[in-house]
């Protein structure tokens, strides 16, 4: 620790803050950013002189004598900064800053006292050591804070700088920037990525090779992809040139000497096809290995070394051609090309794996063989047929000379009419003329047995594929013909049979199958989601729920979901009915209604609408059904059982809060309507029993009216009069008006007839009678009960009585 010299007025005190100082002053010499006087106040400025000569406190310290300032304590906020800087040396830093802190507290509080009692004679040596040792300890300490110091101000002025200009950027800046940058917040994975469509991010490079070429020139190709399909399907079709051309032209005459360098081109290209695929593509097709996918290059390259394939590709690229120098231009030579009907497997194999209708390429496959040994054997019958000198050379039989007739006579297109002899006799089905001689012979029992086994064959295998694409159609005709037959037995109504074989025929027409889950249920689980997710990914991704919830939550819930599909006007639910599945609509539309028969629609949803959570999850306080929902259209719904749901849902306790905030609104929404409702319902009740039939007038008014003593009172004139009238009037238009004693609704007031009420209301002046409460009957004279005279004379007395008030137009009063 550092210990204050006992008398510091020493020689060798002195000598030991010279050094000190003059380190200072080289120290000071090398600073990159010098300190200026008020970043350096340092305690010891002074109080080191007078911690170290304390005869000399009260005196001015003079330029000369005056040690100069030792920078012991730090600007807070320094301080700060250093702590930050990952430095080795921090824990120097430490130790220095416990050593003199607590010493120069000390000594700004004046409690160190510089021991002058002490003699400097009398140190001994062993405490000069130790001084020596401190003194070294200390300029080191010293040295390391100085250093820190400088560092500690550079990174404060530096990190200062940078907070300002961040400061200094225009709020209106920030604000365009962070509109511009896309909501990071939720960090939940989209519902493509939890089907695995999402796509990855690819270096620009990448990118940009594939926007040139469609692949990558220096990478890998996936032996599914599109470039290698688009690829292969070009080898292949350079094989079929192959094929086919090199026994036409090697039996027909159609290479010849005019013509033969386009056949040579078309070659020599279709070789050039053949050696790219063989060393640049096929070395670069992925494989998989241990179940993982290899994508090294080298890898991929090793691994077609190693194939079979290889092999194949280079027999098949063998330069027979050079045959011809010897014997002269014969396709038949290049016949080794045919050897890349590798290619052609491979590719209808990969066409029967992504069509949508893979019956249709396993028919073409099969025809194609067909096709194929019939051109074939088409191409030897007219090679046989230019051997006999196409009929010409007559043949004795049976002591007789005839021509034969086997042979194809070189008339006509050469081609067509052998395809169409070998054609028939391949399949049987021509009355094909007898063979001459043994050659013809052997032919035709060779093109029988073909016909009989290989085309039997194939045949029957064309018939198996058709068979086997209308075998789901015949199930779900069998299906059909089973449950309608049912109904009929069953004694059903026609239309009850009607709706049976409607929802058949659209389910059929939707789903092609009637139990979607059983096409997936061999596959594993996770399979089974992701088919089910990108099927449904359009429902799915509008449902609110799934949204704003777990994602987790929609993969826990949609192997869950079972498709039903409902008719036109079907009830999917009723109100009061137990809850016992919720719905989400996957196509159609659906109505929320209500009222006696249903007929109000209160709401209506659409695709991704979620229904039925309500007496679900019982958040209405019950588990009856909140209201009767009724299918619109043909609708295909998700329907998912209460149990399904509350196994998921007890995990996800954002989602039971989004579910119960929907049902909460729609509540109160229903609420609202049903009071609506009622009160509309209430009051046609109302309007109806206070119907009355004007030309019916009571008697009792008439009575009054007729009285003479009372045709003096204006009041009884008045209705008298309105009687008289209202009685033409009613008889000349025979309608019946309606009476009520309730206030009707603002919206409601438009539709009231001004005039019909204005001959009611305004001109019989009888005062509204407000209480009047109870049903009214219409056989019953809604005047008997009145206090007549009473009545007459306060509306005598009735200072409104003049004025017709308007809201007699709006009231209209059984009284
Ligand atoms: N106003 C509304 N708008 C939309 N949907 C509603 C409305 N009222 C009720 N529903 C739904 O209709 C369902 C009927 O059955 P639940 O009560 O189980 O749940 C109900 C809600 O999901």
């Amino acid at each position: 620790m550092y210990k204050v010299p006992r008398k510091s007025n020493t020689n060798l005190a002195r000598s030991i803050r010279k050094r000190e100082f003059s380190y200072v002053d080289r120290q000071k010499a090398s600073k990159p950013t010098p300190l200026s006087e008020d970043d350096w106040k340092s305690p010891r400025s002074e109080d080191s002189f007078d911690l170290l000569d304390p005869s000399n406190s009260s005196k001015e310290p003079t330029t000369s004598s005056r040690p100069l300032p030792i920078p012991t304590i730090r600007p807070p906020e320094v301080v700060i900064q250093i702590d930050e800087v990952d430095s080795p040396i921090l824990g120097l830093i430490d130790e220095s800053d416990d050593l003199h802190p607590d010493v120069f507290d000390e000594s700004r509080r004046g409690r160190l006292e510089p021991s002058s009692s002490i003699d400097a004679n009398s140190l001994s040596a062993t405490r000069s050591s130790s001084v020596i040792e401190d003194d070294v300890r200390s300029q080191i300490s010293f040295v390391m804070r100085e250093r820190l110091h400088s560092i500690a101000k550079e990174v404060h002025r530096r990190t200062s700088a940078v907070r300002e200009d961040l400061i200094r950027e225009t709020p209106e800046d920030t604000v365009s920037v962070a509109s511009n940058i896309p909501k990071q917040s939720e960090h939940r994975p989209s519902l493509m990525s939890l089907i695995g469509l999402q796509n990855r991010a690819e270096s620009p490079s990448a990118v940009a090779q594939k926007k040139l070429f469609g692949f990558s020139l220096k990478g890998t190709f996936h032996p599914y992809g599109r470039f290698y399909m688009t690829w292969l399907s070009l080898v292949t079709l350079c094989f079929l040139y192959n094929a086919f051309c090199i026994p036409l032209r090697s039996s027909y005459p159609y290479q010849t000497t005019e013509n033969w360098m386009y056949w040579f081109m078309v070659d020599y290209i279709c070789d050039a096809v053949y050696i790219i695929d063989m060393l640049i593509i096929k070395p670069r097709l992925r494989f998989t290995r241990g179940g993982i996918q290899v994508k090294t290059l080298a890898d991929t390259q090793k691994h077609y070394l190693m194939t079979r394939t290889l092999k194949l590709d280079i027999l098949s690229i063998l330069p027979t051609d050079f045959v011809y120098f010897a014997v002269g231009k014969k396709p038949i030579y290049r016949m080794n090309r045919v050897l890349k009907i590798n290619s052609f497997w491979l590719l209808f194999d990969m066409l029967d794996n992504s069509f949508a209708n893979p019956y249709a390429i396993r028919i073409a496959r099969t025809l194609s063989y067909m096709i194929y040994i019939i051109h074939c054997n088409s191409c030897v019958y007219y090679k046989l047929s230019a051997m006999q000198a196409f009929g010409q050379i007559a043949y004795l039989e049976n002591g007789k000379w005839y021509l034969n007739k086997w042979v194809y006579n070189n008339q006509g297109n050469a081609y067509i009419r052998c395809f169409y002899f070998t054609a028939a006799v391949a399949t049987s089905t021509g009355n094909n003329p007898a063979p001459t001689n043994v050659i013809e012979y052997i032919y035709m029992t060779c093109s029988w047995m073909m016909g009989v086994f290989v085309f039997a064959l194939l045949l029957g295998q064309i018939r198996d594929i058709v068979s086997n694409a209308n075998r789901n159609r015949e199930e779900f005709q069998r299906k059909m013909d089973l449950a309608l037959g049912e109904c009929q037995k069953l004694g059903l109504k026609q239309e009850t049979t009607n709706r049976v074989r409607d929802w058949f025929i659209y389910t059929w027409q939707q789903q092609k199958t009637l139990d979607e889950k059983k096409l997936i249920e061999k596959l594993p689980l996770k399979l089974q989601t992701d088919l089910a997710l990108s099927v449904h990914y359009t429902t799915l991704s509008k449902v609110q729920l799934f949204q704003d919830c777990d994602r987790a939550l929609l993969r826990d819930l949609v192997l869950k979901l079972r498709p039903v599909i409902f008719l036109p006007g079907d009830m999917i639910c009723l109100k009061g009915d137990v809850g016992k599945e919720m719905y989400i609509i996957n196509q159609g539309i659906l109505q929320v209604v209500g009222g006696d028969h249903n007929e109000k629609v209160f709401a209506e949803l659409m695709q991704g609408a979620v229904f039925g959570e309500i007496s679900l999850l019982a958040i209405g306080g019950n588990n009856r059904r909140t209201a009767s929902i009724r299918a619109k259209g043909y609708c295909t719904l998700f329907v998912l059982a209460k149990e399904d749901l509350n196994d998921v849902i007890r995990y996800y306790p954002q989602a039971q809060a989004i579910l119960r905030r929907k049902a909460a609104a729609m509540l109160k929404n229903d609420k609202k309507s049903d009071e609506k409702t009622e009160k509309i319902k209430q009051q046609a009740e109302l309007e109806d029993r206070c119907k009355i039939n004007p030309r019916q007038v009571p008697k009792l008014i008439t009575l009054i009216a007729n009285m003479e003593e009372m045709n003096e009172n204006k009041g009884v004139r008045d209705l008298k009069k309105a009687i008289e009238e209202e009685t033409d009037k009613s008889r000349r238009q025979s309608i019946y008006y309606p009476w009520s004693t309730l206030q009707r609704d603002d919206e409601d007031e438009e539709e009231w007839n001004e005039e019909d009420l204005s001959s009611v209301g305004e001109d019989t002046d009888i005062e509204p009678m407000e209480n009047h409460e109870g049903p009214m009957d219409d056989d019953v004279d809604p005047m008997e009960d009145i206090d007549l005279a009473a009545e007459v004379s306060h509306s005598d007395e009735d200072d409104d009585w003049e004025k017709p008030g308007s809201s007699g137009t709006k009231k209209l009063h059984a009284d």
